[in-house]
């Protein structure tokens, strides 16, 4: 059986981590006495768990509601540069060694940023992050993802930012938000024009929402991965568990090895998945799909990758190598170049879990 002190030594990878969703409880709680945002309670301890209860609600729309507290604290410069610089010293601290971290920068201009300015402050923020852990011996790789909020209408524009700082620490593009009601065809023109300039983006379907969606990201909108995706086991009749059957989407899906980025806490959570133990990742990743295990929101989860690791471990008896090859699916199915990729697995995720 694998440790906790082996999971927490082997290099991660984590492709779906939201920013907003990752604040420290202090961090919020300052922030918040400072600016005057009113909190529902204020001491750090209980706020993190107030956070994890609010969220644990059986409802992605519910959930969604408690980010107005880290939203609402990350609205300036400074607080946007200390939460991404905590942010990656945390992931760092829990032995993550490439991160996708994503947000949706038409969130934090309340008190008057502009989009490039937010996009500058959290790339300082990483910056100063990695450093921080360079410091404490540790090597972290964190690149942006950026985000539209699905039930606005600035995604066109969202596209266009992270296009713009491609070169400069954004990987990619994503939407996210409420999922029923707002399908990802309403973003086609943005989808339409990342193909154009050649740029790499994810879609969170599947998650409240079934098939159609994942049908639609990656049929209608060409989505590179997609985010949770965890419906997808919808089309597979397991029905005689000795041979499951893939309907035509799910076949596709794993066809083309399009990744799924899995975030088993968070599907509990929102009532995607019953339990852990039940959760669809043990059927998925034995049929061979591209699964990756990913936080989602280590604040309203209370979790790390270390932990969502040692989830399944408990769940279903995975082992040092099952670990090493979520981790390896996950680097082969970042945005990073090619050889960015294969240089990470060569040189740092194989020797890592040659322990
Ligand atoms: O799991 C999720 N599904 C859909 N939207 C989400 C999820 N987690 C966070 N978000 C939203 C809330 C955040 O404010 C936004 C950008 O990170 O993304
Ligand atoms: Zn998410």
């Amino acid at each position: 059986m694998v440790t906790p002190e082996e999971i927490a030594r082997v290099p991660k990878v984590l492709l779906h981590d939201h920013l907003d969703g990752g604040v420290r409880p202090e961090t919020v709680a300052d922030i918040a006495e400072r600016t005057g945002h009113q909190l529902p309670v204020d001491d750090p301890a209980e706020l993190g768990q107030w956070f994890a209860d609010a969220a644990t609600s059986g409802s992605l729309v519910r959930y969604l509601e408690t980010f107005e507290h880290t939203v609402g604290v990350m609205q300036t410069h400074d607080d946007l540069v200390r939460v991404a610089r905590e942010c990656v010293e945390d992931l760092a601290d829990d032995g993550v060694l490439y991160a996708e971290v994503r947000w949706a920068p038409e969130q934090h201009l309340r008190e008057g940023l502009t989009l490039t300015d937010t996009v500058d402050a959290v790339r300082e923020g990483f910056e100063q992050g990695v450093a921080e852990a360079a410091r404490r011996g540790k090597v972290v790789h964190p690149r942006q993802i950026l985000t539209a909020m699905r039930h606005q209408a600035r995604s066109l524009e969202i596209a266009e930012l992270a296009v713009s700082y491609r070169d400069r620490g954004v990987v990619g593009f994503d939407i996210a938000g409420a999922e029923a009601g707002y399908p990802p065809t309403r973003h086609l023109d943005a989808f339409e024009y990342l193909h154009r300039e050649n740029a790499h983006f994810t879609i969170h379907a599947g998650e409240a929402f079934g098939l159609p969606s994942i049908w639609q990201a990656i049929q209608w909108c060409g989505a590179d991965r997609l985010g949770h995706g965890v419906r997808i086991i919808d089309d597979v009749d397991t029905s005689d568990p000795d041979s499951p059957r893939l309907g035509r989407l799910a076949a596709y899906v794993r066809d083309k090895r399009i990744p799924l980025e899995l975030c088993p806490s968070s599907n509990v959570q929102t009532g995607a998945a019953p339990s852990i133990a039940e959760h669809p990742i043990g059927t998925l990743a034995a049929l061979g799909f591209r699964v990756t295990i990913n936080t989602d929101n280590r604040l309203m989860s209370q979790t790390s990758m270390s932990r969502e690791m040692s989830l399944l471990v408990d769940a279903f008896g995975y082992d040092l190598d099952d670990l090493r090859w979520f981790t390896v699916n996950a680097m082969k199915s970042s945005f990073l170049p090619f050889d960015e990729r294969l240089a990470l697995i060569q040189d740092a995720i194989k020797p890592g879990y040659a322990i």
